[in-house]
């Protein structure tokens, strides 16, 4: 069953999250449900951005071609990679070769091979991105989930995201949770200036946390490859 492709790259570092600094590779669908207003990827699903409909066969052959020997990880990110029934045969082609595999996805769709998956991140969305977590799916998602391979991770914006952080942290208390800073520039090249923005944002981000007794066990992270490569793609 092939898969809309928007991007294969790597080797780079995972920046983001549950096991932020691992090395992998990156496989990213196109399409996502959801359309958030601060989307560092809109080129997913905006209709900017041209996809490649590939077998996981083919997925496989160009995951070698572009990173050789140099890796044993790769994420599947999107848009929403949960939107594609032919994952599961990537997941398990991946395992064959004996790399490990994670996902990113908002957690508004179940497949079944999510259940295959060593690291899931499940980021719903706060108010400031414009969407509706419909906490029916999210219930049921966590309720299938293996929580030993979950994580939780929720951008922030503003105050308002970060209430809505301490209710779903509250909600899966046994979740891994990490908070992580929003980007609010997603076009700007003045990656010096970027830098110095989320660093400011990072800090506000912590003292606000530091302040939380609900975010007593999170996890609090900038997107490092915002910081080392600002907003560059491909990375
Ligand atoms: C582009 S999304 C793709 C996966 C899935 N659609 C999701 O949102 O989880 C990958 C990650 O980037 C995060 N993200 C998107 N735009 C961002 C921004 N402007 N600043 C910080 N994180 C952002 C999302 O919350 C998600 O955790
Ligand atoms: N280095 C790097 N780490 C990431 N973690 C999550 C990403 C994503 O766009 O899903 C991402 C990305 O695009 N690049
Ligand atoms: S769910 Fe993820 S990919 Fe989809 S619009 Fe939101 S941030 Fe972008
Ligand atoms: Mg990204």
């Amino acid at each position: 069953m092939k898969i809309p492709v928007m991007e294969i790259f790597g080797p780079t570092i995972q920046g983001e999250g549950m096991v932020m600094g691992q090395k992998t590779m990156f496989v990213r669908t196109a399409g996502c449900d959801y359309s958030c207003s601060w989307c560092d990827s809109k080129f997913t699903w905006d209709g900017t951005g041209k996809s490649t409909a590939m077998q996981p066969e083919e997925i496989i052959q160009e995951l070698k071609r572009s990173g050789q020997q140099f890796f044993s990880h790769v994420t599947i990110s999107g848009g929403n990679p949960v939107l594609h029934k032919g994952i599961g045969e990537l997941i398990r082609l991946c395992h064959v070769q004996g790399w490990k595999v994670a996902v990113e996805t908002q957690g508004s769709f179940w497949q079944d091979w999510l259940l295959a998956v060593d690291d899931i991140t499940l980021s719903p969305k706060p108010p400031s991105s414009g969407m509706k977590t419909d906490f029916n799916k999210l219930d049921a998602i966590m309720g299938k989930l293996d929580e030993a391979n979950a994580s939780l991770k929720i951008v922030i914006f503003d105050e308002t995201d970060f209430t809505f952080a301490e209710q779903l942290h509250m909600r899966y208390p046994s979740v891994p949770f990490f908070l992580q800073v929003g980007n609010s520039d997603t076009a700007t090249t003045d990656d010096a200036h970027l830098v110095s923005v989320l660093l400011r944002q990072y800090e506000w981000l912590i003292d606000l946390t530091a302040c939380s007794s609900v975010m007593n066990d999170a996890k609090v992270l900038p997107q490092l490859h915002a910081l080392v490569w600002g907003n560059k793609r491909g990375v």
